[in-house]
């Protein structure tokens, strides 16, 4: 059954595809998905002058992609729940493995650090090795299986110059100056190593009673290829506690531990991250999701996409500031852990953009470059 199914899919690819390269104005979605009306609210609202893949906003255009091979499964008898990225996923953890345990090793040595000071510095470490773990997605390359396979710690002195913006002060402030009975939510990205981070700088939040719960919010079908969904999620804690190595276990039990002691919540159904709005938008759109996150003390967003979504996927002028970038959206505190990888930053300094021109006039598109951006509330 799966064989007929599968050559239905291969053939709406390829008509998907076409569609794309023609230039054809977006289709409105069937199927019994729950977020269709939504989208085909938001497809009906588009002006003609920007429906379609290469008239579109490209943010618009690239959700619509992802968004229209989810419904080619989900029309499939057999393949309705078969996550097609799943294997380069599952790929990319393992091969990071070396990593986990270099990072969790590493941790494992500064159990006994308590002063706030010792804190604070590893924040810092944490928050760097999280951004950078952004840098590792699989929709910017192709799908080519890329994991963190050296020493993240030796890397991280390196990369010190790549960080345009640079707020870490600001979020250790806005996390330890409250009394650690804080919600601290993530808007993940990434999973395989990126999804690791996060899990890494939950457990040293909670661990040190810096926050009493740690929510992630994850996307309800396959997106950007590498994006976390509930079953990577689920697969990430329970591969940890199967892993050969004891150190990956003991940290694997603590966060499956999380789970159960409702320190971690995985907040999993919450289609709106699989929208095509960006995030001012969201209070009139999806006024459940903003009330949530209003529930946070901060709100860490990872990643490109959301870094997209933040700003509206707008060419601001790179000097603009993050503030007034998020154009009123402010549910509570909130940051953004993100490697460059789409035209669109701002904080910069005068001038900065330009130089980085200067040098390499594609470097928006690396994912070499990173920030650390925070907002009050
Ligand atoms: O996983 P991230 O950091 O959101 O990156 C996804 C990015 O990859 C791309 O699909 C390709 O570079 C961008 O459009 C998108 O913003
Ligand atoms: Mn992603």
């Amino acid at each position: 059954e799966s064989t007929e199914d599968l050559k239905d899919v291969i053939g709406n690819i390829s008509k998907l595809k076409y569609e794309l390269q023609t230039d054809k104005k977006f289709k409105l979605l069937d199927g019994n998905d729950s977020d269709q009306e939504e989208w085909n609210s938001f497809l009906q609202s588009l002006p003609d002058t920007h429906n379609s893949y290469f008239s579109a906003v490209w943010l618009h255009a690239e959700c619509y992609m992802y968004r229209r091979v989810r419904a080619i499964f989900e029309e499939t008898a057999t393949l309705r729940d078969f996550d097609y990225f799943r294997k380069q996923k599952k790929d990319a953890f393992m091969g990071s493995l070396e990593a986990f345990i270099r990072l969790t090793e590493k941790f494992n040595e500064t159990r006994e650090a308590k002063s706030r000071m010792e804190l604070q510095g590893l924040f810092r470490q944490l928050v760097r090795l999280n951004l950078w773990g952004n840098r590792i997605d699989l929709s910017i390359s192709g799908g080519k299986i890329v994991s963190q396979d050296d020493d993240p710690f030796a890397a991280l002195a390196n990369l010190e110059g790549y960080i345009l913006a640079d707020d870490t002060n600001a979020m250790w402030e806005c996390i330890s100056m409250t009394d650690g009975n804080i919600i601290v939510d993530f808007v993940c990205d990434n999973a395989g190593y990126e999804l690791f981070t996060d899990l890494c700088l939950g457990d040293f939040l909670i661990s040190r009673n810096l926050a009493a719960k740690i929510r992630f919010h994850v996307k309800t079908i396959p997106w950007f290829v590498s994006d976390v969904t509930p079953e990577d999620f689920r697969w990430t804690l329970d591969a940890l506690k199967l892993a050969v190595k004891g150190t990956l276990r003991d940290l694997g039990s603590r966060l499956s531990n999380y789970m159960e002691t409702g320190h971690f919540e995985l907040i999993e159904d919450e289609h709106f991250w699989t929208s095509p709005y960006d995030y001012s938008q969201m209070e009139s759109v999806k006024p459940s999701v903003y009330q949530s996150l209003q529930q946070a003390h901060l709100v860490i967003f990872k990643g490109d996409l959301n870094y997209r979504k933040l700003l509206g996927d707008i060419k601001w002028d790179t000097t603009e500031t993050f503030e007034n970038a998020l154009r009123g959206f402010r549910p509570t505190n909130l940051c953004s852990l993100r490697t460059v990888k789409a035209d669109l930053v701002v904080g910069l300094e005068r001038g900065r953009a330009e130089g980085l021109t200067a040098k390499d006039p594609k470097w928006m598109e690396t994912g070499d470059y990173g920030v650390i951006q925070f907002a009050p509330k």
